[in-house]
């Protein structure tokens, strides 16, 4: 007789967000509620008093029409080096294909649970539709229903996640990652050059980039104070560029100066963060900044995030342009695959899973 695969993780049962949402409950099932004792930043969550000040801190905004030019690419250099964030403008991919994706998204999202099911995320793995990143029964869930597609190269897809309905998803992913690789191998070009490195240096290392997607549906919830959208985290990306859906809601927060700040989007700007890989190739001058999604009360939300990040197969390390007497080395080198199956087999816990490559993890930031 074969042997029978027992998975090893045991995440018990965790509940739908949609259908709770649609299940009218009078209140939060418990493993959805955050513990303000544990991680005291949570009470955040709790809403300004309407007497409170507005924030006006607004990530930099970044036109990529206008990067040749030296005073564009110093603002590129100054969002990587004191933010980790910024939206980008003029980013030459049509505002039509941004809305069909956004249309074919929320279809997919709002099809029948069964439906959605037929693409399940395996307990442990990030593909398909789900919740990712747990692997304990004891681990708080996020008020959040994930779709995910590894994209490029071919061999990480998994065709049988490719859902058929609706009709035109699968195509539109395509056009879409299509264009958002083209940006990505812009703004590192860019990226490189404000580094004064010479502009093809990320692209030579890379290989044969990887690329996923990721669809983060979040119903509204009758107490966002008690829960948590998408937890803290950084990516684990060379650089991953987020759409959200026209109208949404304002869900994104990044952690600037111990303080989360909330991100207001452009209409058709995209959001772009640097993630863990560039922070590892610029020896730490570029940060990924931990960022999390927190939930509203009347209005759901849709983000759509790409993943940009190298082939699995490269030996990554800080550039040795980038390490010298006043920056000594502070990453170890490793291989870029075994950094992300341990990113992917770790919770996400703000900044620690790059502990993995810092040189002396304590002295972190
Ligand atoms: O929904 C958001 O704004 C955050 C999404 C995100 O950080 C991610 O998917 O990694
Ligand atoms: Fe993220």
């Amino acid at each position: 007789m074969a042997p029978v695969f027992v998975s090893p993780i045991n995440v018990g049962h965790i509940d739908d967000v949609q259908e709770l949402r649609k299940s009218k409950l009078t209140s939060i099932p418990q493993r959805f509620i955050r513990d303000i004792a544990e991680d005291p930043s949570l009470s955040t969550l709790t809403p300004p008093s309407p007497s409170s000040k507005p924030s006006f801190t607004a990530i930099p905004v970044v036109d990529l029409s206008k990067l040749t030019q030296n005073t564009q690419l110093s603002k590129l250099a100054t969002a990587c080096q004191d933010w980790g964030f910024f939206q980008v403008i003029n980013h030459g991919i049509d505002p039509g294909l941004l809305e069909r994706l956004e249309k074919v998204s929320m279809d997919f999202f709002m099809m029948p649970l069964e439906e959605k099911q037929k693409y399940p995320m395996a307990p442990g793995t990030i593909q398909g539709y789900g919740q990712a990143f747990v692997f304990s029964e004891n681990q708080k869930l996020d008020w959040c229903n994930m779709f995910a597609l590894g994209v490029e190269p071919h061999s990480i897809r998994n065709p049988k996640l490719w859902p058929t309905k609706p009709t035109k998803f699968s195509e539109t992913v395509e056009e879409y990652s299509r264009e958002i690789r083209g940006l990505c191998q812009k703004l590192l070009s860019f990226i490189a050059t404000a580094l004064g490195l010479n502009k093809d240096t990320f692209e030579e290392k890379f290989g044969v980039a990887v690329q996923a997607v990721r669809m983060n549906y979040y119903p509204p919830c009758s107490r966002p104070d008690l829960v948590m959208g998408l937890s803290p985290h950084s990516d684990g990306s060379a650089l991953t560029v987020l759409q959200e859906r026209k109208g949404s809601p304002v869900g994104l927060q990044i952690l600037k100066d111990n303080k989360w700040v909330p991100v207001q989007p452009i209409p058709d700007a995209l959001v772009v963060n640097i993630g863990d890989t560039i922070e590892v190739l610029t020896n730490g001058r570029y940060k990924s900044v931990e960022h999390r999604a927190v939930t509203h009360k009347d209005k759901d939300r849709l983000s759509i995030a790409t993943f940009y990040a190298p082939s699995y197969e490269i030996e990554l390390g800080p550039i040795p342009e980038l390490v010298n007497e006043n920056s000594p080395c502070r990453y170890r080198r490793y291989n870029h695959g075994e950094y992300s199956k341990h990113y992917v087999t770790n919770k996400l816990q703000g900044k620690r899973t790059l502990d993995f490559a810092k040189i002396n993890p304590t002295n972190s930031s």
